[in-house]
């Protein structure tokens, strides 16, 4: 099939992603993929739109990322935003250099005609981010927009259909940002739009079909929206070939276990097995402090307890996970050249001998897009809109090492502070909250006694699909209840303190 795929270039940008999504949002598919690809690599995936990103280098510096100049003669359109305007003025021969002023945030610009700012004021605001500057533009170039300290701030070679701007079209601030990006994929690429929900769950229906015929498929369900969506999707493709388990493995919140099985088993018509599993995790983290080796171990055990108890049931060819695309990223991508910002349960604490066959049809897919596909496959709101809650669950919230005695206020910490969210109406509208163990005892003191005891931290997001977000502004009276339930109610708890960093720098979970 010939799919309509626009492919984003990385040079380290900030807001990489944002492309993609604005992309997305015009119902092209796209990917991220890194700028060591090579040309035939590239040109294998015969995507019929191009865009780099920007970066925080310097074309001109020794060792900045760059690409082979033949990008250029592909006859694909390429738009080059910032770093990548400045990359495609160097290697075309024009000239980029540090310049007078740098230009930060909103700015005003002036277009010229172009089939890019088609439909846009000429007169206009836009978003800046640089210090480098184009000078000189290549042969074959025009000039198409600038700025009172920047007079390039777009360039094109129409001929070609090669086109640069300075300035950030994926970010809210430049004003018709996304119609520049909707103009290149349909002015300038050609393209429909006809990448939708529909279309990807019919094309991944008939993917998981013609792969996996009539083998035996186990899904890792953890009752979360995108394991469910996941095995939802499979279900469909294969019917009773597929077999979900769901493992407790004693870091879960309170009374999930019970809760996900009865959900699961009241509202879809599948085959579950349920597996009691705390002992062996628990006996596994004993001792374990290092964040990253904590996840590796819960990664590593899922898989093992998927293989011991899987044979059980016969053979198994396939296994199912509810990976989506901000796991695999920030798991350190997937040639693995974007930095690891944390194993991902499922993605980086994989053990390399697995057993199965793995199948991830939601792996290019941001949280909101999942969602959306749960909601056209018929899933009820209830569970689509559950808050996000990562596989290795209270083991990455008990922080250090984790014990039954921490587990145990942790739990009921965390409860009474998504209850009283609840209580307030405010849990719809915060994208996760949850509460947090540090290894740290403080001085308080209770009933004219000193006490030595644990804290508890909480969190709170918002966010659209979890690769950035901010701290809620949980109002105040509501944080006091919490903060006075916690402290009366949970044992060895005498102090509560609330988080107030955005994600970056910040991640959401704290380990
Ligand atoms: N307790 C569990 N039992 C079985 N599989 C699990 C469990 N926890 C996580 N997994 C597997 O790991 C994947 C990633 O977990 P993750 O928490 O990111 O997704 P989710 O639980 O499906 O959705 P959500 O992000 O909404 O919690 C899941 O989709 C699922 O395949
Ligand atoms: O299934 C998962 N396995 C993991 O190992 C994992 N680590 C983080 N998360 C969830 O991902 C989102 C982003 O979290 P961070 O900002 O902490 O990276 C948040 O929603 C986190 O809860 C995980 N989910
Ligand atoms: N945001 C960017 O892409 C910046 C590009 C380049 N490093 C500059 O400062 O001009
Ligand atoms: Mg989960």
């Amino acid at each position: 099939m010939d799919k309509e795929l626009v492919l984003v270039i990385d040079f380290g940008g900030q807001y990489n992603q944002l492309i993609a999504r604005r992309v997305r949002e015009c119902n092209v598919y796209c990917e991220v993929i890194p700028n060591s690809y090579s040309i035939d690599e590239i040109k294998n995936k015969n995507p019929k739109g191009i865009i780099f990103t920007g970066g925080p280098s310097s074309v001109y510096e020794e060792n900045a990322p760059t690409i082979s100049k033949e990008i250029f003669e592909l006859g694909i359109p390429v738009l080059g935003i910032c770093y990548g305007a400045q990359l495609t003025a160097h290697l075309l021969g024009g000239s980029v250099k540090k310049g007078d002023k740098r230009e930060y945030g909103k700015t005003k610009i002036h277009y010229k005609d172009s089939m890019l700012f088609y439909g846009i004021e000429k007169e206009n605001i836009c978003w800046m981010s640089h210090t480098d500057a184009i000078y000189e533009i290549p042969e074959g170039f025009e000039i198409t927009a600038y700025t009172d300290d920047c007079p390039i701030a777009a360039m094109e070679n129409k001929e070609k259909n090669l086109y640069a701007v300075q300035f950030h079209p994926e970010v809210e601030h430049t004003n018709d940002g996304f119609k520049v990006i909707e103009n290149f994929l349909v002015n300038i690429c050609n393209l429909k739009g006809t990448w939708t929900t529909k279309s990807f769950i019919d094309e991944s229906i008939e993917y998981i079909r013609k792969k996996v015929g009539d083998k035996k498929v186990l899904c890792a369900l953890s009752g979360g929206v995108d394991s469910s969506v996941a095995a939802v999707l499979v279900h469909k493709a294969i019917g009773d070939n597929l077999t979900c388990m769901f493992v407790d493995h004693g870091l879960l919140r309170k009374n999930e276990g019970d809760e996900v099985e009865s959900i699961f088993k009241d509202t879809f018509n599948m085959n579950l097995i349920r597996i009691n599993a705390k002992d062996r995790f628990l006996d596994r983290l004993k001792g374990v402090v290092d964040p990253e080796q904590k996840r590796k171990i819960i990664g590593e055990e899922f898989i093992r307890v998927f293989e011991e108890e899987s044979k059980k049931i016969g053979k198994i060819d396939y296994l199912v996970q509810g990976t989506i695309y901000p796991d695999v990223i920030e798991s350190g991508g997937d040639k693995g050249t974007a930095s690891v910002i944390k194993s991902h349960h499922n993605v980086g604490g994989l053990p390399e001998d697995i057993d199965f066959e793995i199948i991830e049809p939601l792996r290019k897919l941001f949280k909101d897009e999942v969602r959306k596909v749960g909601l056209e496959l018929g899933i009820p709101k209830d569970l689509i809109f559950r808050h996000p809650f990562p596989g290795p669950g209270l083991g990455i919230r008990v922080l250090g090492e984790v014990t039954d005695e921490k587990l145990e206020i942790l739990k009921e910490a965390d409860y009474i502070y998504r209850q009283e969210l609840k209580k307030a109406g405010l849990d719809k509208e915060i994208w996760q909250a949850f509460a947090v163990l540090p290894d740290v005892k403080t001085v308080g003191v209770m009933g004219d006694e000193r006490t030595y005891s644990y804290l508890i931290g909480l969190r709170a997001i918002s966010s659209s699909d979890g690769m950035t977000g901010d701290w809620y502004r949980i109002p105040y009276d509501v944080l006091e209840k919490i903060s006075i339930r916690i402290v009366n109610e949970v044992p060895n708890v005498n102090r509560v303190v609330y988080d107030i960093t955005s994600k970056p720098p910040s991640t959401i979970e704290w380990e």
